[in-house]
């Protein structure tokens, strides 16, 4: 028996071991360090000017693609390569657009090559160091985290998709079909230990080697670069027909980040002897309580039917009927964290949610900042989108006896 106890406590401990290590590294370890590459002159594009500083969708194309490495908490530095004539005008968008990770404006140089090569003597790190196009704005957090768990692991790595078009490869008049299942089109980020690259440049600019991406400078070392598939979307903006594509799917972004969802909630509990008075997560101290199944919240129910209507997912007691016993005597606010839960799934997070308590008793103003503050931190927002309000029924009805209290919720939930 006490072998049994020990082998399970030996077990746990090396579970929890496991658990935090693997946090350690995701907190620790995985950082990166970005350049982005916005020195060339994008002729292919035909506008005369950098592409960079074209407007898509009221934002220049390079602050869309800086944006993603901003808002991105592994990120912890910006390098970014600029032509040296359009410093000043980098540095004011900088500006403007408040960019927090900059932490310099490089000089590029006459090719990517040379720019790539001035951002890496300029950001000599231990962390990871990705290199990315300023004119791929649709990389995806996920994918670049996938990818920065690869160089970390793997030394090299690169987001490329596999080719679906037939590639034909022309010599003189000879024409030859490349074995698709073999190609990928390579994409931007690339990733590397820092000191991986700068020896693959070195090496590329002590031979004369001129590649079109980075992890062709590794390869040609003989080293592996890991493949981490991306997505078609993470396209580069090289010729005008680029742009339609982009501004429409910046639109579609736009348009799904925009999504609401609307719920209402409703909920009665009878007053009666002997229960406590538990709303909004505040026990009051009153001569009665509210009867239930629960703890009888009636408002933390209320809110809970609302999220539950607003994402399409019936109501509170199809989730926890009240015919269950681990159910008994439940404290609603670990009910409705889970309700919270359901919506996070559904990539929701709370717009703004209204609330109105309706009780002749107990006075509820002394406990309406407390419940705001219990609402507000269970569904993860600022106070300031909840907002909760008491009224009485004039004496009328069954609330106005006295003999329960009703609650209701309208809450509005938009897209992450
Ligand atoms: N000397 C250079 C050339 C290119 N780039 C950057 O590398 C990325 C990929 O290059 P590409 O799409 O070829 O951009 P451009 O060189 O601007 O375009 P083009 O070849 O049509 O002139 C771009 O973000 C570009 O700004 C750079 O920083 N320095
Ligand atoms: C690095 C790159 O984006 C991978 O597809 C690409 O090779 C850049 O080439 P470009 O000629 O500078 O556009």
């Amino acid at each position: 028996m006490i072998t049994n106890q020990l082998v399970i406590a030996f077990v746990l401990l090396k579970l929890y071991r496991h658990k935090e290590t693997s946090f350690e590294k995701a907190v620790h370890n995985m950082n990166y360090q970005v350049i982005v590459l916005a020195a060339g002159l994008g002729k292919r594009m035909k506008t005369g000017m950098n592409k960079q500083f074209l407007q898509l969708y009221s934002k220049p194309l390079v602050i869309h693609t800086l944006e993603v490495f901003e808002k991105d908490s592994w990120c912890t530095d910006i390098y970014l390569v600029v032509n040296p004539k359009e410093k000043k005008d980098m540095e004011a968008l900088v500006d403007e657009y408040q960019l927090a990770k900059i932490t310099k404006l490089v000089d590029g140089g006459a090719e990517r090559q040379d720019s790539v090569n001035n951002g890496l003597m300029a950001c000599q790190t231990e962390d990871i160091v990705l290199i990315h196009d300023g004119a791929r704005p649709f990389v995806a957090e996920e994918a670049i985290h996938q990818l920065v768990e690869s160089a970390a692991e793997k030394g090299a790595g690169l987001l490329a998709v596999p080719v679906t078009d037939t590639v034909k490869k022309k010599e003189g008049e000879l024409l030859e079909t490349l074995d698709r299942k073999s190609l990928w089109a390579a994409q931007t980020p690339q990733g590397f230990q820092y000191q991986k690259i700068k020896q693959a440049h070195d090496q590329a600019g002590r031979e004369g080697y001129r590649g079109t991406d980075d992890a062709s400078l590794v390869e040609r070392l003989g080293e592996h670069v890991e493949i981490v598939q991306g997505s078609y979307d993470n396209f580069k903006l090289t010729t005008p027909e680029d742009i339609k594509k982009a501004e429409n799917l910046l639109r579609e972004r736009e348009e799904s980040r925009l999504q609401m969802k609307v719920g209402t909630g409703y909920d009665v509990h009878q007053l009666v002897d002997g229960r406590p008075c538990i709303i909004g997560g505040v026990t009051i101290p009153y001569e009665k309580g509210l009867l239930g199944h629960s703890d009888a919240d009636v408002l933390l129910h209320t809110v809970a039917d609302a999220c539950l209507g607003a994402i399409g997912k019936g109501d509170i007691g199809t989730h926890f009927p009240d015919t269950e016993a681990a159910f008994k005597d439940a404290d609603s606010k670990v009910l409705l964290k889970e309700v919270w839960n359901l919506v996070k799934n559904h990539g929701l997070q709370l717009g703004n949610i209204d609330c109105t308590i309706i009780a002749q008793a107990p006075k509820m103003s002394p406990y309406i900042e407390p419940i705001k503050e219990n609402v507000a931190e269970i569904l993860e927002a600022d106070p300031s989108q909840v907002n909760i309000k008491a009224t009485t029924t004039e004496k009328l009805g069954f609330t106005g006896r006295k003999e329960g209290i009703a609650a209701q919720a309208t809450v509005l939930l938009q897209n992450k």
